[in-house]
């Protein structure tokens, strides 16, 4: 792996950079694999101890997962297992992700208050790291918006947010500026820019050929956008997380230092263990701190985060709400036995069904006013002929009242059915039902007298091929 010279010149010393071992690490290309698991769905002991079969995390007793230090649900895993062809990943029980990444969960606890219901806005979010992670340590009167502007990487965004089940969400796709439409209505906003992708070097050698001095300014500029869009949305004394996967400083410190100038932001700073072997940088211009991860230090790929505090006061505008469709009494009488809750608001949009908590009804409205909402909570499936025909959202939410039907499937049923393949399984009864992997619901089935049909969203099933013979029965 060559690294060209004038990236490596160009973070010459840079606060951490140590060229002979940074080379090194990335000539090694060693590749870490690091899960989070999804504490709604399951917990690390009984993830390895169900994984007998296809050894997610190489699990044969002698090698066993290490966890992340700075995240409560980060795992190291020995090796990289094909998990395309692991139902839990499937069923949203763990979410692959970079170690370096999760540190957003320190800046999250020390600086915000997490048990107080927040208004959290994740501007890039696609595929939806941080988004996961966010939903897993804020409390469940806190909503959070997860953003993307490139349209057709919204799917990805919904399917990881749908995966995680939880239903305190919003999936919207907005250039920042649409968001000065929501003067001082955030608590705190993640913005993960877009950027130059050094961090990435290691991970993925193609990012090496795209990096050049150019695109380094050019995204600090972007950046500069970015933040000046969104940062009348964040409330007065709310917070900024602002992270790259660069290690250039027009990208890092110069954009804290020019954050601190014009809008007089105030930079927070986060305790570090010195064992984890983060690097704390501080900015040439006005000292702010920032949060540097090399990979020949941490176990991770390149990162950086720093964080701010807005002091400037932000009027919120209120307004009068315009009125929404919401389920009827009987259709609510249909949906309620396939809901665990009932401090719902159910959403109705033509024959479509979507439920958010209630306590989010005004947010609703007022986002729906000013954005272009792309999924609301949790979507429940349409109403036909008086029954419901449910949607795939359902099987993986926590919103699925136990009294619904599931049938558990073997590993080698459990790929059929993610293939969208016919069943052998003979279910106990009939009509629509969820099927389980291991207890975890992948989606529906509906039983019928002499056939079942399988309804795996089609666009999600697995469409490669396992090296395994015994996935192909
Ligand atoms: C580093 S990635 C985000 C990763 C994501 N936060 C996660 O943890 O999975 C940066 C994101 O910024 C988005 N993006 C690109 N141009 C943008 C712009 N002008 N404004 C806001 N976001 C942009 C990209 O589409 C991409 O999804």
């Amino acid at each position: 792996m060559k690294l060209p010279e004038a990236f490596l010149q160009s973070i010459e010393g840079v606060k951490g950079f140590d060229r002979e071992s940074f080379i090194k690490v990335h000539d090694e290309g060693n590749q870490v694999t690091s899960i989070r698991i999804n504490p709604i769905k399951t917990d690390a002991h009984s993830l390895w101890d169900s994984d007998k079969e296809i050894k997610l995390a190489g699990v044969d007793q002698a090698s066993v997962p290490t966890s992340i230090p700075w995240t409560n649900y980060g795992y190291y895993l020995p090796e990289r297992p094909s998990f395309t062809f692991d139902p839990l990943f499937h069923a949203g029980c763990y979410y692959v992700q970079d170690a370096s990444s999760m540190f957003l969960e320190q800046a999250m606890s020390q600086l915000a208050d997490l048990s107080q219901p927040l208004k959290v806005l994740d501007l890039s979010a696609a595929p939806g790291g941080k988004s996961t992670h966010l939903l897993s340590i804020l409390s469940e009167e806190s909503l959070l918006v997860s953003n993307e502007v490139i349209r057709p990487r919204c799917n990805t965004l919904i399917d990881n947010i749908i995966k995680w089940g939880k239903s305190n969400a919003l999936v919207t796709n907005n250039d920042p500026a649409a968001f000065k439409k929501l003067p001082g209505y955030f608590d705190v906003i993640v913005v993960d820019a877009p950027c130059s992708g050094s961090g990435l070097f290691r991970k993925d050698p193609d990012a090496i050929t795209e990096w050049s001095l150019n695109n380094v300014a050019l995204c600090s500029q972007r950046q500069q956008r970015i933040l000046a869009d969104i940062l009348p949305a964040l409330k007065e004394n709310g917070l900024l997380i602002y992270s790259t996967c660069s290690y250039s400083e027009a990208e890092d410190e110069s954009i804290a230092d020019w954050l601190v100038n014009e809008f007089e932001m105030k930079n927070e700073r986060i305790s570090l263990n010195d064992e984890w072997g983060i690097v704390e940088s501080v900015s040439p211009g006005h000292g702010a701190f920032g949060y540097r991860f090399y990979p020949n230090k941490v176990k991770g790929e390149g990162f950086f985060i720093s964080c701010f505090r807005k002091v400037n006061e932000e009027k919120e505008v209120g307004g009068k709400l315009p009125r929404i469709d919401t389920a009827s009494s009987k259709e609510k009488l249909i949906l309620k036995d396939w809901l665990k809750s009932d401090s719902l608001e159910i959403l109705k949009d033509h024959d479509t069904f979507r439920a958010l908590p209630a306590i989010f009804i005004n947010d609703f409205i007022r986002l729906r006013g000013n954005l272009n909402i792309q999924y609301t909570g949790t979507e429940l499936g349409q109403i036909m002929k008086g029954r419901l025909v449910p949607d795939h959202a359902l099987a993986l939410s926590s919103l699925l009242s136990p009294n619904v039907a599931s049938t558990n499937l073997d590993y080698a049923e459990a790929i059929k059915y993610l293939q969208r393949k016919d069943l052998a399984t003979i279910p106990q009864t009939k009509g629509w039902q969820t099927v389980s992997y291991k207890n975890h619901p992948l989606g529906w089935i509906n039983a019928l007298a002499n056939r079942i049909n399988n309804y795996y969203p089609k666009e999600m099933r697995i469409l490669k091929q396992s090296n395994d013979s015994a996935f192909e029965k």
